[in-house]
């Protein structure tokens, strides 16, 4: 998996205050769709286009737009709503399927509960979107289920990153054909005995939505 930290200031400055115990769910919500558009900036670099000829009103001009079939936009849910509007703001003729996971917190086992996507997925670019990867258990399940369906090229838009899921990325898709790059703005240093990111941020569904 090809990797990008997004080092820019204002990404660190963001990042800070959300990994702030004392910042609110409101804020917690505007500073995750914030990083994302930064995030969609660096993620969206291989998107593809094709070329086309405008009238501009002094003469013709070669440029390009975003190829069809357009990109799907995938958050996990449920933290992955978070990142939903920041990237379909960047990308707006992008279509959006929905992936519901949750990683079981004894065995950090990921299990699907909902699936709403196109049965095809040949050719298509996807962007998934999820706060967190730690294990990693949660996004390899889901871009299998992408694959399965078809996708050919996969950018996971995370916020947080633990070495530990990224070396199971590493592993659970050795040997694929396909690309498979994540963004992210930070990579931590660790995982905890219970499966959580080391500073991370605690649960984002949690901090995003409340507690379930
Ligand atoms: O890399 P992993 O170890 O699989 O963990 C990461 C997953 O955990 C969180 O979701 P969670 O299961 O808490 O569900 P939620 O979004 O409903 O809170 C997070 O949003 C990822 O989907
Ligand atoms: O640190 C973590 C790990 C998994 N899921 C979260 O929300 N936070
Ligand atoms: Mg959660």
């Amino acid at each position: 998996m090809e990797t990008l930290v997004v080092e820019h200031p204002l990404v660190a400055h963001k990042l800070t205050a959300l990994r702030d115990a004392r910042t609110d769910s409101p804020t917690f919500r505007r500073l995750a769709d914030e990083l994302v558009t930064l995030l969609a900036y660096e993620a969206t670099r291989h998107v593809r286009v094709t070329g086309v000829t405008v009238e501009t009103p002094v003469a013709k001009a070669k440029g390009v737009r975003l190829a069809q079939p357009y990109p799907l936009v995938v958050p996990i849910l449920r933290a992955g709503l978070g990142m939903l509007d920041g990237m379909t703001r960047l990308l707006p003729t992008a279509e959006v399927g929905f992936l519901g996971m949750i990683r079981n917190e004894e065995t950090l086992k990921a299990e699907t509960y909902a699936t709403r996507l196109p049965d095809d997925l040949s050719g298509r670019q996807v962007y998934v979107v999820d706060p967190m990867l730690a294990t990693g258990g949660t996004l390899a399940a889901a871009i299998r289920f992408l694959f399965d369906r078809g996708a050919d090229d996969v950018t996971a838009l995370c916020l947080l990153a633990a070495p530990e899921g990224i070396a199971h990325m590493d592993e659970a898709f050795a040997g694929s054909d396909r690309p498979i790059r994540l963004v992210t703005a930070a990579l931590d240093e660790r995982l905890n005995e219970h499966g959580y990111i080391v500073p991370g941020l605690g649960d984002a569904g949690d901090r995003l939505y409340g507690v379930v």
